[in-house]
């Protein structure tokens, strides 16, 4: 049976229930979210399949999960290469930046380049909040991640995707599939149109909240902060 699903309004509306009578801070929510989205790389590339991992970064919130990511890749072993061409003044964002350069993570602009030398793509460019067509510098990144054969692992949404309506009829996102998502609490809308590897993130939810927004909760092995849950007409 298919997970229920969020839509970006109450994905949006949970979040900030979580930020107010939760009294969970944004930096929680969001190292939480990239401790996943590690967590769920580390399951789809082996340290031994390639250690290479290239982050590519929007200028909201799911970059900042992939921002986290890329630290506690970083100290599980892997390379991580950050592109982030649109980095926000805000003080969470230039924190967690802060923290890679102390690490001595790269940041590149090249990303073409920076294509050629990876095992594995993270896609932290838009989550939730995106919506219309997708605007500079980032059509000719879509395009690439829609093109290459390296795996891509979405996170919270394949970037381009329509939250409610999923893969885009026409622009850089038409034909974009990625090998992997994440959703991080519960899936969207879009995940009925989604054919790949799936997991979900999210174990930090009060049975209350779950129940209030009518949410599943499937069963997280040993420590993990990710499960893989079937997708619509698939079977795990
Ligand atoms: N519940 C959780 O586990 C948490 C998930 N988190 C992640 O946060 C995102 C949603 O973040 P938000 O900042 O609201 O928005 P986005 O990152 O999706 O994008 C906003 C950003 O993108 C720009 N933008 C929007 N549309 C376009 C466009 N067509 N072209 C170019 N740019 C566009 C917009 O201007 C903004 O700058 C959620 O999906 C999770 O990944 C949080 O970490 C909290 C906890
Ligand atoms: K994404």
């Amino acid at each position: 049976m298919a997970l229920r699903t969020l839509s970006a309004k109450s994905a949006a509306a949970l979040d900030q229930e979580l930020m107010s009578t939760g009294a969970f801070s944004i930096d929680q929510l969001m190292e939480l979210a990239g401790l996943s989205v590690s967590q769920a790389v580390f399951k789809l590339q082996p340290l031994s399949k390639g250690k290479r991992i290239l982050v590519a970064c929007g200028p909201g919130n799911n970059g900042g999960d992939g921002l986290v990511a890329a630290r506690h890749l970083f100290h599980y072993g892997y390379h991580p290469t950050i592109y982030y061409p649109k980095q926000s003044k805000n003080d969470l964002y230039q924190r967690l930046k802060k923290q890679l350069e102390d690490l001595k993570v790269p940041f590149t602009d090249d990303f073409p380049s920076a294509l050629k030398s990876t095992d594995h793509i993270v896609d932290a460019i838009f989550g939730f909040s995106f919506s219309g067509e997708v605007r500079e510098p980032f059509p000719s990144v879509i395009e690439a991640l829609r093109d290459t054969k390296i795996p891509v692992l979405a996170v919270d949404a394949p970037s381009s995707w329509n939250i409610e309506d999923g893969p885009p009829g026409e622009g850089p996102g038409k034909g974009f599939m990625p090998e992997a998502l994440v959703s991080l609490t519960a899936p969207k809308p879009l995940v009925k149109w989604f054919r790949g590897r799936h997991f979900l993130g999210g174990r930090f939810l009060s049975p209350e909240v779950a129940e209030k927004y009518g949410l599943d909760v499937p069963k997280y092995e040993g420590l993990d902060q990710v499960v893989e849950v079937p997708v619509e007409g698939g079977k795990l």
